[in-house]
């Protein structure tokens, strides 16, 4: 029978896989990456991480590099082949990563965002025609939330962080869409104890250890946290779990008795239960969606706000598009999706500080990556099962032969085919911000929807909009990554 080595190396000869490159220790002995992670934890606390993974690549001339971390091989990658065959042509033969499913299912349960296989299969078919019929439904509900974000905002020019209500906002359209019941966490005047025992809980979860021991213990704190699961987390997994199931039975409650509310409402947890009337599996999708919605969408608003106000004369241009295409109504669905201009600013915003810039997946079985082996790195590449390979979409999507040599410039109008001199840009796989492949983004038109309308709305409120915050742009990573220095920003509603 063959032994592991010998079927290892009967694989890389049959796809002529080459070594790739390693990242270079400073001290051989410190055989379990210590370095690597004390440079990470210093990079973390400067905020400076992604860019320090992006060093890993550029500094030693790879797409695709090796290291060793506590025993476990990782890869990092930022060529778009190797992650189109991670996302898609090889799809079966990577997981999430077990970590990932032990740790957030530990509160949200099992839904989309944690399974795969079958169970995975499940809730993407079940959860599919609910987004389908969800795109154009819930302006209203945007309109409402974002009526009550406006009133929030200083009229007279005063300074401003927009960032934590973005926060706000969001949750509040999230849950509303969501379960039909919002949060409304932007009404400052009530305090509802159910509704904040829920929000606190629900932020617990995602960030126990980030909030006391992030200064102690820097990236590191995210580790800790898998290691110790202590007893305020599991009340805090039950008060997230008492809160969603009561809204659950009261929507099953008003089903029987016919006697709901608003009919004719599009409620995302009606649709749901026309699918499943299983409970519990209702409330973990309710909550998968959850945290995979809510403050991805703030973080992308506060970043593309952020970039506007200190763009004059692209926020000129989008003030011009927003005048033809929709004047001072309440936009529609359809119109939005008009504004081309508009689509490119969030793309541009999402190249250069993607929501989701780094992403891991886990090798199943061993298996092949088509570059990244061989001196050019243009040889397939060996990955042993259970090896972990790091997509860092920042690095990828600042590539200079991809996106030209004003890669690391904010120009909205490379995407604008008829305005570039080049001819068309088509990054394919080398641009990602939604992820690809079969698991890609299932919420991505109603993100781009809702940010779409609260910047119109922001523009049509404003007439004038400054910003108040000279600093470069630096990340704040949390499972998702947003502006640091927030959204501080001067509105006036006369010119
Ligand atoms: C700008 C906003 C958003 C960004 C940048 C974003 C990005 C992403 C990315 C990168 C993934 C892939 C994660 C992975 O597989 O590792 C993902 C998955 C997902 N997103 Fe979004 N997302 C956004 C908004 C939303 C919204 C608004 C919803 C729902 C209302 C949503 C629901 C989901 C769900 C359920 C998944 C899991 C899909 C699956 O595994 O099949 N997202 N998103």
């Amino acid at each position: 029978e063959a032994t592991t080595g010998s079927r290892r190396r009967a694989l890389k000869k049959r796809h002529g896989c080459l070594p790739n490159k390693e990242l270079p220790t400073k001290n051989r002995f410190l055989v379990f990456g210590i370095d690597f992670i004390r440079r990470n934890i210093r990079a973390y606390k400067d905020h400076k991480l992604l860019e320090a993974w992006g060093a890993c690549l550029t500094d030693n001339n790879a797409h695709t590099i090796s290291m060793h971390v506590l025993g476990q091989s990782i890869f990092l990658t930022d060529d778009p082949e190797n992650v189109k065959t991670i996302l898609a042509t090889d799809f079966e033969k990577w997981s999430i990563g077990r970590e990932r499913i032990k740790h957030i299912s530990a509160y949200l349960g099992k839904g989309i965002f944690t399974t795969e296989g079958a169970a995975w299969k499940h809730s993407r078919e079940m959860l599919r025609p609910c987004f389908e019929r969800s795109q154009v439904a819930d302006i209203s509900i945007m309109d409402n939330h974002t009526n009550r974000f406006m009133n929030l905002i200083p009229k007279d020019g005063t300074t401003i962080d927009l960032q934590p209500l973005f926060h706000q906002l969001t949750l509040d359209i999230a849950t509303d869409f969501l379960f039909g019941k919002s949060t409304n966490a932007l009404d400052h005047s009530k305090g509802d104890i159910e509704v904040e025992e829920f929000i606190k809980a629900f932020e617990y979860c995602q960030n126990p250890f980030l909030g006391e021991d992030e200064a102690r213990f820097g990236w590191f704190s995210e580790v800790l946290r898998q290691w110790f699961s202590n007893r305020k987390f599991k009340i805090a997994t039950k008060t997230i779990a008492d809160f969603t199931d009561k809204i659950i039975d009261e929507e099953i409650a008003s089903k029987v008795s016919k006697d709901r509310a608003q009919p004719d409402r599009y409620v995302f947890l009606n649709e749901l239960l026309s699918q499943t009337s299983d409970r519990i599996h209702v409330r973990s999708e309710l909550l998968n969606i959850l945290l995979a919605g809510r403050d991805t969408t703030a973080a992308l608003l506060s970043n593309v706000v952020w970039e506007l106000s200190r763009q004059p004369s692209i926020t000129t241009r989008l003030r011009q598009e927003v005048a033809e295409h929709i004047g001072d109504e309440v936009p529609t669905y359809q119109q939005l999706k008009d504004m081309r201009y508009l689509k490119a600013i969030i793309n541009e915003s999402q190249r250069l500080y993607p929501i989701v810039p780094s992403n891991s997946r886990e090798a199943i079985e061993d298996t092949i990556l088509p570059r990244g082996g061989g001196p050019d790195e243009s040889s397939p590449l060996f990955i042993p099962k259970r090896a972990y390979v790091a997509y860092h979409s920042y690095s990828m999507h600042r590539r200079p032969d991809i996106f030209g040599s004003d890669a690391d410039i904010f120009n909205p109008t490379r995407w604008l085919d008829e305005e570039r001199e080049d001819g068309a840009l088509r990054p394919g796989w080398a641009y990602l911000p939604f992820n690809g492949g079969p698991r890609i983004c299932i919420g991505q038109q109603f993100a781009l929807t809702e940010a779409m309308f609260v910047v119109v709305r922001l523009l049509q409120t404003f007439p004038v909009m400054e910003s108040r915050d000279d600093e470069v742009w630096r990340e704040k990573m949390s499972l998702t990554c947003t502006g640091l220095g927030g959204c501080k920003v001067g509105l006036k509603s006369v010119n």
